[in-house]
């Protein structure tokens, strides 16, 4: 453990702001100095006493509350944990906060790192790292089925999983070491004890596992979609349709909107992050400075788009100008986007025209019609194909790890269905796929991740 590790820490445990109760919480060794402080006597262990809590002098009080003592190891830390239930005012949270460091300067008292206090109890082995990452995610969680899966992950459900496969990987490998210091039965001794179909099994498990964290990946991060296309087409009539709310403004005037606005909305618990973008004209029609800045921001959107919604509008197809804007976007368009099945072509105003081509989901923003085939092709296109019953939350971290150590099954059972199977490069393999999805829990984790991991929490957490 780094030497910061070992300093005992002390935070506001809750939101910033006025709140019906706060709390300040410390953690580390020695907190008996900061508890006969403010609190003026021993605390029962794991029991709430409400009393009141004391300044310097020892006289007065600070405010009235509850106090509870965890010695260790019993505690969400790990280590002894003092928390003070306070009233939610920002200022009595403070003053507790500075009298709880000045009692405690002789034992090193510090105020803790955003994520510091999940960061020892990943450290003390309350949590693993797939469980530390899960308690962010809840916090973090913008649709209940985000949140639910989030609540899966604590308690463990996706590590769970990740053991069981890496169990049965340590047994393979067991199994390939052994027949390694064994080189003149090699061959008979993996067959007897079907190696191959192990690596088999194992690999459809990990394979059903790695789609389930990229359903539960999707939910945590969303998709980001961008609504582009000429102007006064509806980009903007089709946002506010798609969130429910008047977010942007929607006038008859080409031009309307200068900057993107952007909303997340969630489709069956997936968070779709939609941003509604100024319309494309070519370079001779847009005369004003504000309207091309706004468009090079519409193309900027256009290449971080995880799908592009390409807006046309039926009640100007076939005008010789509004053609040849259709042409100029077109033309322009990333090669990445008009070849893939990223790009969804959608055919706005179908209330007051005739729907003539087919190709494209044809909608009107205005009455509504149409939308739930676009949430639908949203939905499919982000790759969700899982009801958010029994899923549990995961990250890209996770999704690579699992692909990386899919990888290295891969190669294992190259070897070993080779007629001339060379053991020692499987039982590298199989060793490397243990290694990379150990990375998932943080049995095998280097520092920077985690600090990278833990910075991201608000302080206090
Ligand atoms: N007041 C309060 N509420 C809170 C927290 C907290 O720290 N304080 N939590 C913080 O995020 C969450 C709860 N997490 C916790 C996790 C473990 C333990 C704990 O005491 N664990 C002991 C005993 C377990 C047991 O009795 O079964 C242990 O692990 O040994 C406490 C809270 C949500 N609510
Ligand atoms: N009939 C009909 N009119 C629509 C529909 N959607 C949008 N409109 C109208 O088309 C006009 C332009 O709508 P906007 O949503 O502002 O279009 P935009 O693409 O955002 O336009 P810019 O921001 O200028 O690029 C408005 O008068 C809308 O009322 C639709 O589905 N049917
Ligand atoms: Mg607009």
């Amino acid at each position: 453990m780094l030497p910061r590790h070992h300093d005992p820490i002390v935070a506001v445990a809750t939101a910033p702001g006025r709140g019906a109760v706060g709390i300040v919480r410390a953690s580390g060794k020695d907190l008996g100095v900061v508890i006969r402080a403010l609190c003026g006597k021993r605390l029962m262990p794991r029991h709430a006493t409400y009393l009141p809590f004391l300044d310097s002098d020892g006289a007065t009080s600070i405010d009235q509350g509850i106090a509870i003592h965890f010695p260790a190891p019993h505690s969400y830390t790990g280590e002894e944990v003092l928390e003070l239930q306070a009233h939610g005012g920002p200022v009595v949270l403070q003053l507790l906060l500075a009298r709880c460091l000045e009692a405690g300067r002789g034992i090193g008292l510090r105020v803790a790192e955003p994520g510091e206090f999940t960061e020892r109890a990943y450290l003390n082995d309350k949590l693993d790292l797939a469980q530390a990452e899960a308690v962010i995610d809840l916090i973090d969680a913008s649709t209940e089925a985000a949140a639910r899966s989030a609540t899966r992950s604590l308690s463990g459900d996706f590590s769970r999983e990740i053991h069981t496969l890496r169990d049965q990987l340590i047994h393979l490998r067991m199994l390939v070491e052994a027949t390694l210091d064994f080189p003149e039965e090699e061959i008979d001794f993996l067959e007897k004890a079907d190696a191959r179909g192990q690596l088999t099994r194992i690999t459809a498990q990990l394979d059903a596992v790695l789609d389930r964290a990229r359903q539960g990946a999707l939910l945590r991060e969303g998709i980001k979609v961008v609504i582009a296309g000429q102007p006064n087409v509806g980009k903007s009539s089709l946002l506010n349709a798609l969130a429910g709310a008047e977010l942007a403004i929607v006038t008859p005037i080409a031009g309307t909107t200068r900057d993107k606005v952007s909303q997340t909305i969630q489709i069956q618990g997936v968070p779709v992050h939609v941003i509604d973008t100024a319309g494309i004209r070519g370079e001779h029609a847009a005369t004003d400075e504000v309207e091309r800045i706004g468009i090079a921001r519409t193309w900027a959107e256009i290449e971080g788009a995880d799908a592009l919604l390409f807006l046309h509008d039926l009640t100007r197809m076939g005008e010789a100008d509004y053609d040849a804007g259709e042409a100029d976007i077109v033309a322009r368009l990333p090669a990445a986007l008009s070849s893939g099945d990223r790009l969804v072509h959608v055919l706005n105003k179908s209330d007051a025209a005739q729907v003539a081509r087919a190709h494209g989901i044809a909608l009107s923003a205005k009455t509504g019609a149409g939308l739930d085939e676009l949430r639908r092709k949203l939905l499919e296109l982000a790759g969700w194909h899982a009801s958010p019953e029994g899923l549990f939350i995961a990250r890209t971290r996770h999704v690579d790890a699992l692909r990386r150590t899919r990888e290295h099954l891969a190669l294992a059972d190259a070897q070993a269905t080779s007629p001339d199977p060379a053991l020692d490069i499987l039982a590298e393999e199989l060793r490397l796929a243990q290694a990379a999805l150990g990375e998932i829990t943080g049995e095998f984790s280097a520092d920077d991740l985690l600090g990278e991991i833990f910075s991201r929490f608000c302080i206090g957490k």
